[in-house]
Protein backbone atom coordinates (compact mmCIF):
# COMPACT_ATOMS: atom_id res chain seq x y z
CA UNK A 1 0.00 0.00 0.00
CA UNK A 2 1.51 3.23 -1.20
CA UNK A 3 -1.37 5.22 -0.25
CA UNK A 4 -3.81 6.04 2.59
CA UNK A 5 -6.85 8.32 3.12
CA UNK A 6 -8.09 8.65 6.88
CA UNK A 7 -10.87 10.38 8.84
CA UNK A 8 -9.20 11.99 11.80
CA UNK A 9 -11.69 12.92 14.22
CA UNK A 10 -12.51 15.75 16.97
CA UNK A 11 -12.39 15.29 20.38
CA UNK A 12 -13.45 16.70 23.51
CA UNK A 13 -10.32 16.98 25.83
CA UNK A 14 -10.73 17.20 30.22
CA UNK A 15 -14.35 16.19 30.25
CA UNK A 16 -15.15 19.08 32.84
CA UNK A 17 -13.40 17.23 35.98
CA UNK A 18 -10.26 15.95 33.94
CA UNK A 19 -7.76 18.78 32.79
CA UNK A 20 -5.49 17.47 30.56
CA UNK A 21 -5.96 13.68 31.48
CA UNK A 22 -9.64 12.80 30.06
CA UNK A 23 -11.02 13.09 26.35
CA UNK A 24 -12.92 11.08 24.31
CA UNK A 25 -13.56 11.00 20.71
CA UNK A 26 -16.73 12.49 18.56
CA UNK A 27 -18.14 10.56 15.69
CA UNK A 28 -19.11 13.22 13.08
CA UNK A 29 -16.48 15.61 12.97
CA UNK A 30 -13.19 15.50 11.35
CA UNK A 31 -10.80 16.29 9.40
CA UNK A 32 -9.50 13.97 6.11
CA UNK A 33 -6.26 13.57 5.13
CA UNK A 34 -4.31 11.87 2.58
CA UNK A 35 -0.71 10.36 3.50
CA UNK A 36 1.23 8.67 0.78
CA UNK A 37 4.94 7.33 0.53
CA UNK A 38 7.51 8.67 -2.18
CA UNK A 39 10.82 7.96 -3.33
CA UNK A 40 12.36 11.36 -2.51
CA UNK A 41 13.16 10.88 1.47
CA UNK A 42 11.40 13.64 3.75
CA UNK A 43 8.05 14.85 4.49
CA UNK A 44 6.12 17.15 2.52
CA UNK A 45 2.63 18.97 2.76
CA UNK A 46 1.69 19.24 -0.49
CA UNK A 47 -1.72 20.48 -0.03
CA UNK A 48 -3.82 22.43 2.36
CA UNK A 49 -7.64 23.14 2.10
CA UNK A 50 -10.38 24.53 4.31
CA UNK A 51 -8.08 27.00 6.33
CA UNK A 52 -4.81 28.57 5.77
CA UNK A 53 -2.14 26.85 7.70
CA UNK A 54 1.69 26.69 7.39
CA UNK A 55 2.66 24.11 4.44
CA UNK A 56 6.47 24.49 6.11
CA UNK A 57 6.33 20.78 7.44
CA UNK A 58 8.10 22.25 10.77
CA UNK A 59 5.10 24.91 11.45
CA UNK A 60 2.21 22.53 10.99
CA UNK A 61 1.34 20.28 13.77
CA UNK A 62 0.84 17.13 11.24
CA UNK A 63 4.70 17.85 9.78
CA UNK A 64 5.86 17.90 13.49
CA UNK A 65 4.67 15.08 14.89
CA UNK A 66 5.62 13.48 11.03
CA UNK A 67 9.07 14.45 11.31
CA UNK A 68 9.32 12.97 15.02
CA UNK A 69 8.33 9.46 13.95
CA UNK A 70 10.67 9.77 10.69
CA UNK A 71 13.46 10.49 12.23
CA UNK A 72 12.97 7.84 14.80
CA UNK A 73 12.13 4.90 12.39
CA UNK A 74 14.65 6.49 9.70
CA UNK A 75 11.99 4.30 6.87
CA UNK A 76 13.93 3.50 3.42
CA UNK A 77 11.11 6.04 1.75
CA UNK A 78 9.73 9.86 2.38
CA UNK A 79 5.88 11.25 2.77
CA UNK A 80 3.24 13.44 1.14
CA UNK A 81 0.79 15.18 3.37
CA UNK A 82 -2.38 16.17 1.78
CA UNK A 83 -4.73 17.85 4.81
CA UNK A 84 -8.53 18.97 4.10
CA UNK A 85 -9.09 20.54 7.44
CA UNK A 86 -12.68 20.42 8.58
CA UNK A 87 -11.93 21.31 12.22
CA UNK A 88 -11.52 25.47 12.76
CA UNK A 89 -8.57 25.53 14.09
CA UNK A 90 -8.89 27.33 17.97
CA UNK A 91 -11.81 25.23 18.34
CA UNK A 92 -11.44 23.38 21.63
CA UNK A 93 -12.41 20.34 19.89
CA UNK A 94 -8.99 18.95 19.07
CA UNK A 95 -8.32 20.80 15.51
CA UNK A 96 -4.44 20.71 16.07
CA UNK A 97 -4.42 16.60 17.49
CA UNK A 98 -6.85 15.41 14.87
CA UNK A 99 -3.37 16.52 12.30
CA UNK A 100 -0.40 15.84 14.77
CA UNK A 101 -2.52 12.24 15.02
CA UNK A 102 -3.54 11.94 11.60
CA UNK A 103 -0.01 12.01 10.29
CA UNK A 104 1.68 9.89 12.42
CA UNK A 105 -1.06 7.10 12.07
CA UNK A 106 -0.76 7.33 8.09
CA UNK A 107 2.73 6.30 7.99
CA UNK A 108 2.40 3.91 10.51
CA UNK A 109 -0.14 2.36 8.33
CA UNK A 110 1.69 2.03 5.43
CA UNK A 111 4.81 1.11 6.70
CA UNK A 112 3.03 -1.83 8.07
CA UNK A 113 2.06 -0.48 11.84
CA UNK A 114 5.91 -0.88 13.50
CA UNK A 115 4.37 1.45 16.06
CA UNK A 116 2.16 0.38 18.80
CA UNK A 117 -0.96 3.23 19.68
CA UNK A 118 0.53 4.26 22.98
CA UNK A 119 4.39 5.09 20.50
CA UNK A 120 1.91 7.25 18.46
CA UNK A 121 0.45 9.16 20.37
CA UNK A 122 3.79 9.80 21.88
CA UNK A 123 5.31 11.09 18.47
CA UNK A 124 2.35 13.32 18.03
CA UNK A 125 2.12 15.53 20.92
CA UNK A 126 5.60 16.43 19.40
CA UNK A 127 3.13 18.02 16.97
CA UNK A 128 0.60 18.82 19.82
CA UNK A 129 3.32 20.94 21.36
CA UNK A 130 4.15 23.11 18.40
CA UNK A 131 0.31 24.88 18.98
CA UNK A 132 -0.39 24.64 22.89
CA UNK A 133 3.02 24.84 24.15
CA UNK A 134 2.74 22.02 26.37
CA UNK A 135 2.95 18.33 25.55
CA UNK A 136 -0.51 17.28 26.35
CA UNK A 137 -2.10 14.08 25.12
CA UNK A 138 -5.89 14.40 26.31
CA UNK A 139 -7.22 14.81 22.83
CA UNK A 140 -4.55 12.86 21.13
CA UNK A 141 -5.11 9.50 23.02
CA UNK A 142 -9.30 9.39 22.10
CA UNK A 143 -8.39 10.38 18.36
CA UNK A 144 -5.73 7.53 18.32
CA UNK A 145 -7.39 4.92 20.68
CA UNK A 146 -10.90 5.73 20.13
CA UNK A 147 -13.78 6.46 23.20
CA UNK A 148 -12.88 7.66 26.56
CA UNK A 149 -9.43 7.50 27.74
CA UNK A 150 -7.04 8.73 30.74
CA UNK A 151 -3.61 9.59 30.36
CA UNK A 152 -2.32 8.16 33.14
CA UNK A 153 1.01 9.48 33.21
CA UNK A 154 2.62 11.75 29.94
CA UNK A 155 6.56 10.65 30.63
CA UNK A 156 6.56 7.78 30.69
CA UNK A 157 3.43 8.46 28.59
CA UNK A 158 0.70 6.09 29.81
CA UNK A 159 -2.74 5.93 28.37
CA UNK A 160 -5.74 3.67 30.09
CA UNK A 161 -8.47 3.11 27.81
CA UNK A 162 -12.15 3.61 29.57
CA UNK A 163 -15.25 1.99 28.85
CA UNK A 164 -18.12 3.69 26.77
CA UNK A 165 -21.45 3.37 28.14
CA UNK A 166 -23.90 2.58 25.26
CA UNK A 167 -26.40 5.23 25.37
CA UNK A 168 -24.07 8.14 25.96
CA UNK A 169 -24.31 10.92 23.12
CA UNK A 170 -22.79 14.55 23.03
CA UNK A 171 -23.96 17.86 21.68
CA UNK A 172 -21.57 20.49 21.03
CA UNK A 173 -21.77 23.73 20.35
CA UNK A 174 -18.98 26.08 18.52
CA UNK A 175 -19.26 30.00 18.46
CA UNK A 176 -17.01 30.71 15.41
CA UNK A 177 -14.09 32.53 17.39
CA UNK A 178 -11.13 31.43 18.05
CA UNK A 179 -9.42 30.90 21.23
CA UNK A 180 -5.70 29.71 21.11
CA UNK A 181 -5.12 26.73 23.40
CA UNK A 182 -1.65 28.30 24.24
CA UNK A 183 -3.43 31.90 24.92
CA UNK A 184 -6.57 30.27 27.35
CA UNK A 185 -3.61 27.91 29.18
CA UNK A 186 -1.55 31.16 29.90
CA UNK A 187 -4.61 32.59 32.35
CA UNK A 188 -4.53 30.06 34.38
CA UNK A 189 -3.60 29.69 37.92
CA UNK A 190 -0.32 28.16 39.07
CA UNK A 191 -1.78 26.68 42.51
CA UNK A 192 -5.27 25.62 43.47
CA UNK A 193 -6.88 25.43 46.95
CA UNK A 194 -6.53 22.28 48.35
CA UNK A 195 -10.51 22.48 48.66
CA UNK A 196 -10.88 22.28 45.25
CA UNK A 197 -8.05 19.26 44.45
CA UNK A 198 -9.95 17.31 46.71
CA UNK A 199 -13.29 18.14 45.17
CA UNK A 200 -12.05 17.92 41.53
CA UNK A 201 -9.99 14.12 41.98
CA UNK A 202 -13.21 13.02 43.38
CA UNK A 203 -14.95 13.86 40.58
CA UNK A 204 -12.25 12.45 38.40
CA UNK A 205 -12.23 8.71 40.34
CA UNK A 206 -16.16 9.07 40.61
CA UNK A 207 -16.44 9.43 36.38
CA UNK A 208 -14.47 6.76 35.92
CA UNK A 209 -16.21 4.67 38.25
CA UNK A 210 -19.48 5.71 36.58
CA UNK A 211 -18.05 4.81 32.99
CA UNK A 212 -17.66 1.73 33.96
CA UNK A 213 -20.57 0.64 35.52
CA UNK A 214 -22.71 2.51 33.39
CA UNK A 215 -23.79 4.77 35.78
CA UNK A 216 -25.86 7.47 34.31
CA UNK A 217 -26.41 9.13 37.58
CA UNK A 218 -23.28 9.12 38.89
CA UNK A 219 -22.26 10.83 35.19
CA UNK A 220 -23.93 13.79 36.45
CA UNK A 221 -23.34 14.27 39.71
CA UNK A 222 -19.07 13.70 38.42
CA UNK A 223 -19.33 16.43 35.38
CA UNK A 224 -18.55 19.45 37.58
CA UNK A 225 -15.42 21.68 37.03
CA UNK A 226 -14.26 23.92 40.40
CA UNK A 227 -10.84 24.11 38.86
CA UNK A 228 -10.36 25.52 35.41
CA UNK A 229 -13.74 27.02 34.43
CA UNK A 230 -14.17 29.65 36.46
CA UNK A 231 -11.61 31.22 34.43
CA UNK A 232 -12.18 30.21 31.06
CA UNK A 233 -15.73 30.48 30.89
CA UNK A 234 -15.29 34.80 30.77
CA UNK A 235 -13.41 33.84 27.84
CA UNK A 236 -17.11 32.05 26.22
CA UNK A 237 -20.04 34.75 25.64
CA UNK A 238 -23.30 33.64 27.18
CA UNK A 239 -21.17 30.30 28.67
CA UNK A 240 -23.49 30.43 32.10
CA UNK A 241 -26.52 30.98 29.63
CA UNK A 242 -25.63 27.90 27.32
CA UNK A 243 -25.05 25.68 30.66
CA UNK A 244 -28.30 26.37 32.34
CA UNK A 245 -30.46 25.52 29.37
CA UNK A 246 -28.54 22.13 28.70
CA UNK A 247 -29.05 21.11 31.96
CA UNK A 248 -32.88 22.28 31.82
CA UNK A 249 -33.05 20.71 28.68
CA UNK A 250 -32.14 17.59 30.36
CA UNK A 251 -28.06 16.99 29.81
CA UNK A 252 -25.99 15.04 32.46
CA UNK A 253 -23.29 17.62 32.27
CA UNK A 254 -22.17 20.89 30.48
CA UNK A 255 -18.52 22.08 30.60
CA UNK A 256 -16.30 23.32 28.27
CA UNK A 257 -14.73 21.66 24.96
CA UNK A 258 -10.73 21.10 25.61
CA UNK A 259 -9.50 25.32 25.80
CA UNK A 260 -12.85 26.62 24.53
CA UNK A 261 -14.94 28.35 23.05
CA UNK A 262 -16.70 25.03 22.24
CA UNK A 263 -19.04 24.10 24.87
CA UNK A 264 -20.02 20.55 25.22
CA UNK A 265 -22.97 18.37 26.80
CA UNK A 266 -23.41 14.91 27.49
CA UNK A 267 -26.72 13.45 27.30
CA UNK A 268 -28.70 9.81 27.68
CA UNK A 269 -29.79 9.02 24.55
CA UNK A 270 -29.93 10.71 20.92
CA UNK A 271 -33.41 12.19 21.98
CA UNK A 272 -32.32 14.32 24.69
CA UNK A 273 -29.07 15.14 23.37
CA UNK A 274 -31.12 16.60 20.62
CA UNK A 275 -33.57 18.57 22.92
CA UNK A 276 -30.16 20.27 24.47
CA UNK A 277 -29.26 21.19 20.98
CA UNK A 278 -32.47 22.84 20.48
CA UNK A 279 -32.10 24.10 23.78
CA UNK A 280 -28.52 25.78 23.60
CA UNK A 281 -29.12 26.92 19.95
CA UNK A 282 -32.10 29.00 21.21
CA UNK A 283 -28.85 31.18 23.61
CA UNK A 284 -26.72 32.06 20.63
CA UNK A 285 -29.74 32.54 18.13
CA UNK A 286 -30.75 36.10 20.10
CA UNK A 287 -27.26 37.26 19.59
CA UNK A 288 -24.66 37.85 16.46
CA UNK A 289 -22.61 35.12 17.53
CA UNK A 290 -22.04 32.82 13.85
CA UNK A 291 -22.26 29.21 15.50
CA UNK A 292 -22.23 25.61 14.55
CA UNK A 293 -24.20 22.80 16.80
CA UNK A 294 -23.47 19.06 16.64
CA UNK A 295 -25.07 16.04 18.08
CA UNK A 296 -22.73 12.96 18.05
CA UNK A 297 -22.70 9.41 19.95
CA UNK A 298 -19.51 8.61 20.74
CA UNK A 299 -16.57 7.40 18.07
CA UNK A 300 -15.09 3.91 20.35
CA UNK A 301 -12.86 3.58 16.80
CA UNK A 302 -11.08 6.51 16.80
CA UNK A 303 -9.17 7.69 13.20
CA UNK A 304 -10.29 5.30 10.64
CA UNK A 305 -9.22 4.34 7.12
CA UNK A 306 -11.91 5.44 4.63
N1 LIG B 1 -2.53 21.19 10.98
C1 LIG B 1 -2.95 22.08 11.88
N2 LIG B 1 -4.22 22.05 12.30
C2 LIG B 1 -4.68 22.96 13.20
N3 LIG B 1 -3.93 23.93 13.74
C3 LIG B 1 -2.64 24.01 13.36
C4 LIG B 1 -2.09 23.09 12.42
N4 LIG B 1 -0.79 23.39 12.26
C5 LIG B 1 -0.52 24.45 13.02
N5 LIG B 1 -1.64 24.84 13.69
C6 LIG B 1 -1.74 25.98 14.63
O1 LIG B 1 -2.21 25.51 15.90
C7 LIG B 1 -3.08 26.49 16.50
C8 LIG B 1 -4.43 25.84 16.80
O2 LIG B 1 -4.26 24.90 17.80
P1 LIG B 1 -5.09 24.99 19.14
O3 LIG B 1 -5.03 26.38 19.65
O4 LIG B 1 -4.63 23.88 20.02
O5 LIG B 1 -6.56 24.71 18.61
P2 LIG B 1 -7.52 23.51 18.88
O6 LIG B 1 -8.05 23.79 20.26
O7 LIG B 1 -8.63 23.61 17.89
O8 LIG B 1 -6.71 22.29 18.76
C9 LIG B 1 -3.25 27.61 15.49
O9 LIG B 1 -2.35 28.64 15.85
C10 LIG B 1 -2.81 26.98 14.17
O10 LIG B 1 -2.27 27.91 13.26
N1 LIG C 1 -6.13 19.95 28.27
C1 LIG C 1 -5.97 20.94 27.23
C2 LIG C 1 -6.88 20.56 26.08
C3 LIG C 1 -6.87 21.52 24.92
O1 LIG C 1 -7.82 21.06 23.98
P1 LIG C 1 -8.10 21.86 22.62
O2 LIG C 1 -9.14 21.06 21.92
O3 LIG C 1 -8.57 23.21 23.01
O4 LIG C 1 -6.79 21.87 21.88
C4 LIG C 1 -6.37 22.31 27.80
O5 LIG C 1 -7.46 22.37 28.37
O6 LIG C 1 -5.58 23.24 27.69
Amino acid sequence: MNEIKIFSPATVANVACGFDVLGFCIDTIGDEMVIRKTEEKGIKITKIEGYDLPFEAEKNVAGVSALAMYNDLQPNCGFEIEIYKKIKPGSGIGSSSASAAGSVYGMNELLGRPLDKTKLTYFAMKGEALASQCEHADNLAPAIFGGFTLVKSASPLQILELPTPSDLFVTLIHPQIEIKTSESRAILPKEIPLSNAIAQWANVGSLVHALHTSDYNLIKEALHDVVIEPYRKQLIPHFDDVKNAALKAGALGCAISGSGPSIFMLSKSEDTARNVEKAIRKIYSNTDIVFETYVSKINVEGIRAL
